[in-house]
């Protein structure tokens, strides 16, 4: 039977999740990589194997209660099925907040679970998510390892006033303070930029997670200096459903003169805005573009998402004091060059020129001339996450052996 290790990724109505053989390698091996999507009202799984071929796919029409519990379950079963079986030696998750504290991974003990708890109210739409799969692997599977890797862990690395809002210093100690998110993304980025081009690696980026969650993170030689995501991840730019930055002020608005209670508010912010709210149609950029032409609200939302990143983007330009490269990657930044080209159109102030054939293709390098160059490298973070969980698992190892 092989020994693997799982790292699961809870969104908000799927579970993404990578398996990958228990071999200690440095550069992880993976086995299988798959999710299950539509949890909560249509579900589906589907796995591919290393090759990229589907080895198994099964839905459950109409089947509103298939929730985590039975998709962890289903997982567990198949995996035990498959292929003379697999040996489950520790889980990794994606846990989006890992507060002031945890700048690497961690392992979840039931005293860890309940501080990582006590974050919820600061990314309420992803971090009860996040830890609902780690309570039921808990009961199910009890003594199996399980470790956390933080989507804020890669921004510990801002400088200290680039975390701080204009605010009383005992506020900020309290922790409302900018934690940047995403981090597991632009962690694996950063692994690839040698690989890509030495001017990554060592220079000014700008790289743009464009997915249903959206931000930019400038790094400097490869490490996080500024993000555009802050306290929670409603901050920077437009998104899916979300508002990004906005002036505190409509905060209050939308409570005293719009009659909303703090926590309709926040639900408001939270999933009725962004490309959704400002189209009126969809938060799928893929069904903004298909109807851009026939409907205003479509390419005005599509505007105002690029127009964002131009404006965010500068602002992390100014903080690096120039910029190298620009790196777009996640749903959105992968799959859309129409995306890609009116950002790079938007950008062109910074010396971007795009290469629009390039472009189409959708790899590599997407920009000519001599000025700074874009690429789209695709993200992968459950590759971090069992990254972080060898590292952590292995300094543990040694401080075992350096006290015995
Ligand atoms: N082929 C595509 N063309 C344009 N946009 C796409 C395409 N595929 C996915 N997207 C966009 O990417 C989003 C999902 O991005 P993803 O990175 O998978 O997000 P998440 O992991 O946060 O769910 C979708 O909501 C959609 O807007
Ligand atoms: C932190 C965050 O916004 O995550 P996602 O993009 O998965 O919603
Ligand atoms: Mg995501």
């Amino acid at each position: 039977m092989a020994k693997v290790q799982l790292v699961l990724n809870a969104g908000s109505s799927s579970l993404k999740f990578q398996v990958f053989v228990d071999d200690g390698a440095d550069v992880p091996n993976r086995i299988y990589r798959g999710l299950f999507e539509g949890l909560g009202t249509e579900p589906h799984f589907k796995v591919k194997d290393h090759e990229g071929a589907v080895v198994g796919e099964e839905r459950w029409p109409g089947h509103g209660g298939f929730g985590f519990e039975e998709a962890l379950a289903y997982l567990s079963d198949w995996l035990a099925a498959h292929r003379g079986g697999h040996q489950l030696t520790a889980v990794g998750h994606r846990v989006v907040h890992g507060g002031p504290n945890y700048s690497h991974a961690v392992r979840l003990t039931p005293e860890v679970i309940a501080e990582l708890d006590a974050l919820s109210p600061l990314a309420p739409l992803h971090q009860p998510r996040s830890m609902e799969p780690i309570r039921i692997i808990a009961r199910r599977v009890p003594g199996l390892p399980q470790i956390a890797a933080f989507d804020t862990a890669f921004h510990h690395t801002q400088p200290e006033i680039g975390q701080l809002f204009a605010i009383p210093q005992a506020i900020t100690d309290a922790g409302v303070k900018r934690y940047g998110f995403h981090g597991l993304s632009y962690a694996y980025l950063a692994t690839q930029f040698p690989k890509v081009d030495a001017r990554l690696a060592t220079g000014r980026v700008v790289a743009a997670h464009l997915g249903s969650g959206a931000s930019l993170c400038g790094y400097e030689a490869g490490r996080s200096v500024a993000t555009t995501m802050g306290f929670s991840a409603l901050d920077g730019l437009m998104m899916g459903t979300r508002c990004g930055t906005i002036d505190a002020g409509v905060v209050f608005y939308l409570q005293r003169e719009m009659g909303m209670s703090a926590a309709e508010a926040e639900h408001f912010l939270y999933t009725k805005c962004g490309l959704l709210g400002v189209s009126g149609i969809s938060n799928d950029m893929r069904e903004l573009r298909e109807k851009a032409e026939a409907e205003p609200g479509a390419q005005r939302a599509i505007d105002l998402f690029v127009y964002r990143i131009n404006r965010e983007f500068g602002s992390l330009v100014a903080a690096l004091g120039g910029v190298d490269g620009f790196v777009f990657t996640a749903g959105i930044g992968e799959n859309d060059a129409a995306t890609r080209a009116d950002v790079l159109n938007a950008i062109r102030w910074a010396g971007f020129e795009l290469d629009e054939d390039a472009n189409l293709i959708g790899a590599g390098k997407i920009t000519r001339g001599s000025g700074p160059q874009a690429y789209v490298i695709p993200t992968d973070e459950e590759w971090t996450i069992v990254r972080e969980m060898r590292a952590l698992m292995s300094r543990e190892d040694e401080s075992r052996t350096s006290a015995a």
